[in-house]
């Protein structure tokens, strides 16, 4: 029987900032364990608010209405604030958006790697050092010995990313939340991080889930994927199925849109007006 390693049930949300719109409308999603699941939709559809969820860091002026998100066979929502700072950082990592503000500009990167190492894994000094730099050579950088005694502002964003992708593997997760890692990255580099991704994941059999815009980095690195508007999922399944045989005239559109499809000028098909207005009528708004 292959467990679950994440599923999400009936989850809906509404924002208090916005008057108490829904941001989220029911929704269910699974991730197997050692699967990558896309989490995919245009701005503003809820994939942040999903993570926050998991990683039970929700703004205060977001509200959970309803649901589950089941972690190996328990209810994040309903754990209390302890349990799931153990949890946190250990059992679940993020690799955050943003590698240039993700990490202390004033320490050097093989300190920050071993405190999480020290906190998360109860490592020696030592340990977490000889451990740190390991982890820099698996995230495939050349010269770990430098890098180590780097601050980062002396690296490149790629080799950011990479320390982030290391930081997040470091402590042994079974779930990675990546929350578009690549996108202040040049396409080039943007390619090889998501097959680092991909093999360090591969290597240690961790479930991803992977929040992004973009069909062509779906198409890339995950196995499923769920489509989301207006905080409801459109679609979802393997991705093969999804992609090469898409149910939803959404989906459609946004294929023929292109990997980009938020970015009218990528010059593709934009997605028609008259599907934005189906998808509203069928989802109930205005
Ligand atoms: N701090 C907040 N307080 C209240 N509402 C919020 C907050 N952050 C986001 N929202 C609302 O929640 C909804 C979903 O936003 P969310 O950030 O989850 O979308 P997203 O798909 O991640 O978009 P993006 O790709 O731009 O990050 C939006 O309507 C947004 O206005």
């Amino acid at each position: 029987m292959t467990e679950n390693l994440l599923t999400i049930t009936g989850l809906s949300a509404v924002s208090d900032r916005e008057g108490g719109m829904p941001v989220l409308r029911d929704v269910g999603l699974t991730l197997k364990n050692g699967g990558v699941r896309g989490l995919v939709g245009e701005s503003g559809a809820g994939k942040s608010t999903i993570a926050k969820a998991i990683l039970g860091i929700l703004p205060r002026t977001v509200r959970v209405t309803g649901g589950w998100i089941n972690f190996k066979g328990r209810d994040l929502l309903s754990m209390k604030p302890p349990e799931l700072r153990s949890i946190m950082g250990s059992e679940i990592a993020l690799i955050p958006q943003d590698p240039q503000t993700a990490l202390n500009p004033a320490r050097r990167i093989g300190a920050q790697l071993a405190d999480g190492l020290k906190l998360k894994r109860g490592m020696s000094a030592r340990t977490a050092e000889a451990y740190a730099l390991q982890l820099l050579a698996d995230v495939q950088i050349r010269d770990p010995d430098r890098v180590m005694k780097s601050f980062p502002h002396q690296l490149s964003g790629g080799m950011r990313q990479r320390v982030l992708i290391a930081a997040a593997f470091a402590v042994e997760p079974e779930l990675v939340i990546a929350d578009e890692p690549t996108t202040a990255l040049d396409v080039t580099v943007q390619k090889e991080i998501l097959r680092l991704i991909r093999h360090m994941q591969e290597a240690r059999g961790t479930g991803v889930l992977f929040v992004t815009h973009d069909l062509g980095i779906v198409a890339q690195i995950c196995d499923s994927v769920t489509l989301l508007y207006a905080g409801k999922v459109i679609e979802e399944g393997p991705v093969r199925n999804v992609l090469e045989n898409p149910k939803h005239a959404y989906t459609k559109a946004l294929i023929a849109a292109g990997p980009r499809y938020d970015r009218p000028d990528a010059g593709l098909e934009p997605v028609p007006e008259a599907v934005f207005r189906e998808l509203r009528q069928e989802i109930g708004i205005s």
